[in-house]
């Protein structure tokens, strides 16, 4: 417990006044001693935390009894309300003696009597060697015996009582401020003259204003607290008590000591926005924000609210929703890239996920359009609501009618009996994603108009409205502004739709993706790891992807099949090959030294035998495919295709087969290439 000491030079009934008007504030939270200078010896020391004094000079005199860490009070004194009263009732003008013990302390008392207002008297200070026969009232402090006698009115206002001023000062250095101190000090200030009516107006404003304050806090149902800039409590109400089961008073205390740094590891370096945190069982958004003084940070006020049953709704919903397939699969996070282009695209999206607008995802095939839309519902507000998908391609043009509208019972044949909701209605609140909308036809088209224009529905066959909340997502592969050239789609639909227009670039046009993308699908579809030749990189980055993702897919899935771990341009399809190089001159060559279309069925039949073919087996394999070729003539043209490395003839049983060179040359020749060069047509 804090101590306070009451010094003053010998033992008076005045210390022990002090000591009662200190409890009237202090009693049961401070200790108080009383100390008296005249009697203390060498080396005797007061240790309180605080020593009060009556006068300056007294401190003076006791400091080398006092220690250092003792915060030395030189006390404020006043008078009583009940006294004041006597000498306020005094008529003005009067004239009145004031007596103390010696003239300085007489005149000490004129000027304080001034200063707290007793301004309507005219105040004579004693001097016992003059004759006051004319003055009939005196004011004294206790000096009863020094008035002279013939004087009949005298008030002793006795001892000074302890100033509003000195109780602040001394709560403030003890850091006290309970209710309970602050109501007893109202109390007390209600008794007495004070010369700080500033003060004392303040303090009982600061109360009432810390009554207000802690009523609206306890009416919140949100857990509140407020903590200094270095995250100490300053002020927490009863709902944060009962979130976090808190039953000591924890004010003063860290804030991760009742909220554990792994809960909220970032509570005091930034703000929080709606940061949600389980905590037993109970699901907490957390919000916070700096309170700052004169441009300085001074604190941080924390905001509980407890979502659990929301949170227990959302789950159900959201089950809901899973069960019957209508949520997304794809985040922003499943979305790989290492392009800078996509990387831009991405940022662009994620800004506009968070608004209601339409948006038109253009692109060719393969490229992700699927995946962007998904991630856009996933980052939207209404992410917890359905996200419905349909590929407007693939259905005949009333059956799509009806599946994005619904229909009215009994509104065609095979219609089931009690109607049916369409998939605008099943998306309400949520976002509907019409993929392929560049194959809309176009009675549709205009019903859709109907629904971007309106936000409202009919059901086939039903003239009733239903109105709809819903995002639209749209995507083609389609170059529309043709398709509206061709009148095979509106242009009122394409300007409704184009509201956020997002283009996904084609992979050819983000080679940083190719090899990302590669490594990316074979080590999350098939679990590999896979090292690409120079060659082998080349080739897929030169390759132009016409399928896009989708086709990559496609091609780690058969270069998993066939390669090991180091994937060789042996191991790469046929088609990406083709692309290796340009096959004309070898052709120009082969038609100018014999049989260009002899020499293709050689290769032919080398291609499907990898381990090697005798010339006899080719001139047999050749007749069984109806052409005639000796073996003279087998022999000129191998030596031909060794000339150009197309192919390996090798002495002995092992015969001839085709090189890396001649497999490429193959493939380039079997997608048609060889007939579009120049050399092809010679
Ligand atoms: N950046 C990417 N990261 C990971 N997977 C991707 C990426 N881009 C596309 N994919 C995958 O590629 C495949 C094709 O993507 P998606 O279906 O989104 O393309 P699309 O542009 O909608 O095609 P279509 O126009 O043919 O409908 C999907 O399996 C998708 O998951």
């Amino acid at each position: 417990m804090k101590t306070i000491g009451i010094l003053t030079l010998v033992p008076t009934d005045l210390s022990d006044f002090i000591q009662s008007n200190l409890e009237k504030v202090f009693k049961g939270c401070v200790t108080i001693n009383k100390y008296y200078l005249s009697y203390f010896k060498p080396g005797d020391i007061i240790t309180t935390d605080v020593v009060v004094v009556t006068a300056q000079s007294h401190a003076m005199k006791a400091q080398n009894y006092i220690s250092h860490d003792s915060r030395i009070i030189v006390l404020r004194r006043t008078l009583p309300n009940s006294e004041i009263y006597k000498i306020t009732a005094i008529p003005k003008g009067t004239n009145v003696l004031v007596v103390n013990e010696s003239p300085e302390t007489t005149s000490e008392s004129v000027a304080f009597l001034y200063q707290i207002g007793i301004t309507h008297l005219n105040l004579i200070p004693y001097d016992c060697r003059k004759d006051y026969t004319d003055i009939n009232i005196a004011i004294t402090p206790g000096e009863v015996e020094s008035v002279p006698p013939h004087i009949q009115t005298v008030i002793d206002v006795g001892h000074r009582c302890v100033d509003i001023s000195t109780f602040v000062s001394i709560l403030n250095y003890f850091n006290i401020d309970t209710q309970e101190t602050s109501r007893r000090l109202i109390q007390y200030s209600d008794t007495i003259v004070t010369m700080d009516i500033g003060i004392k107006s303040q303090y009982k404003e600061l109360f009432m204003k810390n009554i207000q304050l802690n009523t609206v806090v306890n009416l919140s149902h949100n857990g509140i607290l407020l903590s200094d800039k270095d995250n100490f409590i300053l002020l927490y109400n009863k709902k944060f008590g009962q979130i976090f089961g808190i039953d000591e008073n924890v004010i003063g205390k860290h804030f991760s000591h009742v909220i554990s740094n792994t809960l909220l590891p970032n509570a005091s370096q930034s703000m929080l926005v709606d940061e949600l945190i389980e905590f037993k069982g109970r699901s907490l958004l957390v919000n916070s924000s700096k309170i700052e003084y004169f441009g300085e940070p001074a604190g941080i006020y924390y905001d509980f609210q407890e979502v659990t049953h929301i949170r227990h709704l959302e789950q159900n919903l959201s089950k809901k929703l899973r069960d019957k397939g209508l949520v997304t699969r794809y985040t922003f996070a499943s979305i790989q890239t290492k392009s800078p282009r996509m990387k831009d695209c991405i940022n662009f999206v994620k800004r506009l996920a968070s608004t209601n607008l339409t948006v038109l995802i253009t692109g060719e095939s393969g490229t992700g359009k699927e995946l962007m839309a998904h991630a856009i519902h996933d980052a939207s507000p209404q992410s917890i609501y359905p996200f419905v998908a349909i590929n407007c391609a693939s259905f005949p043009e009333n059956l799509l009618e009806s599946e994005l509208f619904g229909y009215e019972a009994g509104s065609f044949t095979g219609a089931i009996k009690e109607g049916k909701s369409g998939l605008f209605e099943q998306a309400n609140n949520g976002t509907i994603f019409l993929d392929e909308v560049g194959d809309m036809p176009l009675s549709v088209q205009v019903r859709l108009l109907r629904v971007l224009q309106e936000r409202q529905i009919m059901r086939v066959g039903s003239q009733r409205v239903i109105d709809v909340n819903l995002r639209v997502i749209a995507a083609t592969n389609k170059d529309l502004q043709a398709e509206i050239q061709k009148s095979s789609f509106r242009q009122d639909l394409f300007y409704r739709l184009n509201v956020l227009p997002i283009i996904v670039p084609p992979l050819r046009e983000r080679p940083e993706d190719i090899i990302h993308l590669f490594h990316f699908f074979m080590e999350k579809h098939h679990g590999k790891k896979v090292t690409l030749t120079r060659e082998v990189e080349s080739l897929l980055l030169k390759y132009k992807w016409p399928g896009n993702v989708r086709e990559l897919i496609n091609a780690v899935a058969y270069i998993s099949f066939i390669a090991t771990d180091t994937v060789h341009i042996e191991s790469l399809p046929a088609y990406i090959l083709n692309i290796h190089t340009d096959f004309s001159q070898e052709i120009t060559y082969l038609s100018a030294r014999c049989d260009k279309e002899k020499a293709y069925q050689v290769l032919a039949i080398l291609s499907r035998h990898v381990d090697g073919v005798g010339r006899k087996s080719l001139e047999t394999e050749c007749a069984n495919a109806m052409v005639t070729i000796t073996e003279s003539e087998i022999r000129r043209l191998l030596l031909v295709l060794n000339e150009l490395g197309l192919v390996e003839s090798k002495v002995g049983r092992r015969g001839s087969h085709l090189t890396t060179k001649g497999l490429h040359f193959m493939n380039w020749k079997n997608a048609g290439m060889a007939d579009q060069s120049k050399g092809g047509h010679s």
